[in-house]
């Protein structure tokens, strides 16, 4: 066990510095002291995500957040990272561990909208502001289903930044995951939370992941103590099915697992998945359920399976777009 007679160095904890980032990251940690009885300290480090101007969707290649931070564990300069789940390339390199998966908050997305309006509410010609083809997509199918009429516009940024558009007028509202908004105490500010029939939240949505080296085992061994399997399993699904259909995090994929239960008794998973066209005029959208995984396999098997079934559908001809 600990050997108490010399102080243990602090773990290094790398992170972005995004108001986000450094939340998340500090909740971590202090999970991390919990379960290793180390300090813990953060080490910042700036990504090119951070950095550049050009549209997330132009820099084309999943993964821009999460580079620096994963170049920075394997040159030992940090121990551990924390990463948005779906942030994360689906392929995981080989000398990198997804160490833990904690619990996860709610996956959905939700709406901020000015007046405290909701999506249903919204006046004709709305602007909805989001750079995220998928949920470009899921929006404007959902408003074509209720005959509304909205304009989804481009956007990206930060929280603070993206939330800014609808306080200075310039837009009706924005869409942001429900677990940014509540990891930096502003989920009060959300006016509706979108159901997962209407728009399916990203792979790995609401979850965080927890990386270390492959080499440093004892280390893996004590984060592992934060994992949740059913997390893990929900977003394993999630991800084969992105990976399948040879999707990136700029898609207009969504996807979503969850546990089926008869009373307290959890009995299958089921996973929903969706693609459409940014203009909602098509949407290739199934869902199966099957026994809770009980391996890794088994999961990545549930995702694949629902990434056949959606191919057949016409999946692949959804997937081309770009955003902006
Ligand atoms: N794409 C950016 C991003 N990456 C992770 C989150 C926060 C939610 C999460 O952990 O899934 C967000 C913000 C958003 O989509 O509103």
């Amino acid at each position: 066990m600990n050997d108490t007679t010399t102080p243990q160095r602090p773990l290094r904890l790398g992170t972005r510095r995004s108001q986000l980032a450094m939340a998340q990251s500090g909740q971590v940690a202090e999970a991390v002291r919990r379960v290793t009885g180390r300090p813990v300290e953060l080490v910042e480090i700036t990504t090119y995500g951070d950095v550049s101007r050009e549209a997330l969707a132009q820099i084309g290649g999943t993964g821009v957040f999460v580079s620096a931070l994963r170049d920075a564990l394997l040159a030992g300069e940090i121990d551990f990272a924390v990463h948005s789940l779906k942030d994360l390339p689906t392929a995981q390199p080989d000398d990198l561990l997804l160490a833990a998966i904690p619990r996860r908050e709610d996956p959905r997305d939700v709406l901020v909208a000015r007046d405290g309006l909701t999506f249903g509410d919204l006046p004709r010609g709305a602007r909805i502001g989001t750079g995220s083809p998928r949920r470009m997509a899921q929006l404007n199918a959902w408003a074509r289903s209720l005959g509304q009429e909205i304009e989804t516009v481009p956007i990206r940024g930060n929280i603070d930044t993206r939330v800014g558009f609808v306080e200075s007028g310039e837009l009706d509202a924005v869409v942001l995951a429900a677990a940014g908004l509540t990891r930096i105490g502003r989920i009060g500010e959300a006016t509706q939370f979108l159901e997962p029939d209407q728009v399916l939240p990203a792979p790995g949505q609401g979850a965080l992941a927890i990386e270390c080296a492959v080499t440093n085992a004892p280390l893996a061994a004590a984060l592992a103590e934060l994992d949740d399997p059913h997390t893990r399993a929900a977003v394993t699904a999630e991800r084969a099915l992105l990976a399948a259909l040879e999707a990136g995090c700029s898609a207009p994929v969504g996807a979503l697992a969850d546990l089926l239960a008869s009373g307290q008794v959890v009995t299958e998973m089921r996973l929903r998945g969706v693609v459409g066209s940014t203009d909602g005029s098509t949407l290739v959208q199934l869902s199966t359920t099957g026994p809770v995984p009980a391996s890794e396999e088994d999961a990545l098997a549930l995702g694949r399976g629902l990434a056949a079934e959606m191919l057949d559908k016409g999946a692949a001809g959804l997937m081309g777009e770009r955003a902006l």
